[in-house]
């Protein structure tokens, strides 16, 4: 049997958990807070921004979001992020992606402090999970994680196929797929025959960036599809990577966009901020 798998729906029911736990902060007198730094105005981020300054206000986080001109530079950028790391009414930091092409991406997000990072980007916290010693993780890749758990979906000898490499996504799930004991297969644009990876198959995710990329002949019956793709398509339609309507015909379980990891990754964002702030009670 078919089955959809919401993320709307599960991050709805984790938040009233979550709610209760900013209380408790509250009550030690303790605001967990988070800084979100945005460089531009791209379409796409201004909204992933606005659904997380959303999310932090319904929980009663303390959120602000910092706006930077696209022509800023990359030393006043860097001076700016530290000057949140010795701010100590700031538990969170994170600098939406991309930036412009000016600004080296590598070095701003080394220059947050590892105990805010709260993306899990700094190379310290990627050290920790690839030693499946983690401290802050990647929120979409957490927020995957969550998905399968909540969905009874395991993990353990399992065949997962991640179609995508990037830091953000592909590279902090692959380790946490291989920390939870399943079989992991990383393909990237170079692999060679991907259908045929793709098509052995347990769990596929695929963060690739391209609509329609993923179609039934490249999915085992009965698989779990994982799509984190944000595309749009050519009547500027929000899809994913996987052709839904063809995959739902042979998939066992899937994950719809919207709905399905997006709000997971804010989710997760907001889960880690409020463990970070639990360290100042
Ligand atoms: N610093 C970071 N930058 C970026 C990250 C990240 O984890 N940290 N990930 C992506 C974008 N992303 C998070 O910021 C993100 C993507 C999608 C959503 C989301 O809510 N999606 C909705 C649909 C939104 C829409 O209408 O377009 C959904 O899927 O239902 C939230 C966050 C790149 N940058």
């Amino acid at each position: 049997m078919f089955k959809l798998i919401s993320g709307k729906a599960i991050a709805q029911k984790r938040q009233e958990n979550l709610r209760l736990e900013v209380e408790n902060l509250n009550a030690n007198g303790v605001t967990p807070s988070l800084r979100v730094v945005l460089v531009g105005n791209s379409g796409p981020s201004e909204i992933y921004v606005r659904n997380k300054a959303r999310r932090a206000k319904e929980l009663g986080l303390d959120f602000n979001l910092i706006r930077f001109d696209e022509t800023v530079s990359e030393k006043e950028l860097i001076e700016f992020i530290d000057s949140l790391n010795h701010d100590k009414t700031v538990d969170a930091i994170l600098v939406q992606l991309p930036l412009p092409q000016h600004i080296n991406e590598e070095k701003v997000v080394q220059t947050v402090s590892p105990n805010k990072d709260v993306d899990g980007f700094s190379p310290i916290n990627f050290g920790y999970l690839w030693q499946n010693n983690p401290n802050i993780i990647p929120s979409t890749a957490g927020g995957i994680m969550t998905l399968l758990e909540e969905s009874d979906i395991t993990t353990t000898a399992k065949h997962v196929v991640i179609v995508g490499r990037s830091n953000i996504v592909g590279r902090p799930l692959g380790a946490l797929m291989l920390n939870s004991d399943a079989t992991v297969t990383m393909a990237h644009s170079k692999t060679k025959d991907l259908k045929s990876i793709t098509k052995q198959a347990d769990i596929l995710i695929s963060a690739v960036g391209k609509a329609h990329f993923i179609t039934a002949d490249m999915v085992k019956k009965g698989a779990t599809v994982i799509d984190v793709g944000m595309n749009r398509d050519e009547n500027d339609r929000l899809v994913g990577d996987v052709d839904f309507d063809d995959v739902s015909s042979v998939a066992g379980a899937m994950t719809p966009v919207p709905g399905g990891v997006g709000p997971m990754t804010i989710l997760t964002l907001m889960e880690q901020t409020i463990e970070i702030a639990k360290k100042r009670v």
